[in-house]
């Protein structure tokens, strides 16, 4: 399963009075970059996972450590790993680094869910190996 990287500019609306990274706005980035490897790897944009398919993949457990403060303008490269997959949960590491520095890192648990009764379900088989062959 390979490592998903992309990045995020730190702007205006990310930071505290102090000029740094005020934590909510770091998950509101790491679903983004979810988001994004949904899209772009996985062949399922949220607009079709949970508009047309009626599914979705909350987060039911995240930890985070932050390691160094992100600055107004710095531009974070965000690595996201998929781990082994459950029944219905996609176990995820996080990592983001900037100026060559670790910035924050943990691990997220995504889990298949219809989109209807928000009960898990088996992950399909064809998002699964897509994840597995990624
Ligand atoms: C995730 C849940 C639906 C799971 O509940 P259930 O349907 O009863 O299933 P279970 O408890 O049997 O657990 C199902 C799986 O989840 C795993 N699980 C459940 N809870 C956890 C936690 N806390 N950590 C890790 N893994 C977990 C569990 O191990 C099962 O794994 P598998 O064996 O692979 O199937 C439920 O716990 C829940 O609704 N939690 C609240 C989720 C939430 O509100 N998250 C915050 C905001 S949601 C959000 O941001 C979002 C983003 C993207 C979207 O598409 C939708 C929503």
């Amino acid at each position: 399963m390979a490592a998903f990287v992309t990045t995020r500019k730190i702007l205006f609306q990310h930071c505290d009075p102090a000029g740094i990274v005020f934590y909510p706005r770091y998950f509101e980035m790491i679903n983004s970059v979810v988001e994004e490897w949904f899209e772009d790897v996985l062949g399922h944009s949220f607009a079709s996972l949970h508009m047309d398919q009626k599914k979705g993949v909350p987060t039911a457990g995240i930890s985070v450590d932050f390691r160094a403060p992100s600055r107004l303008g710095e531009v974070l490269t965000f690595t996201l790993t998929p781990g082994p997959l459950g029944r219905s949960r996609i176990p995820c590491r996080i990592e983001a680094h900037g100026g060559g520095q670790l910035r924050l890192e943990g691990a997220l648990t995504l889990v298949y869910v219809d989109g209807v009764t928000l009960k898990s379900e088996p992950l399909p088989a064809t998002l699964a190996q897509r994840i597995e062959q990624s």
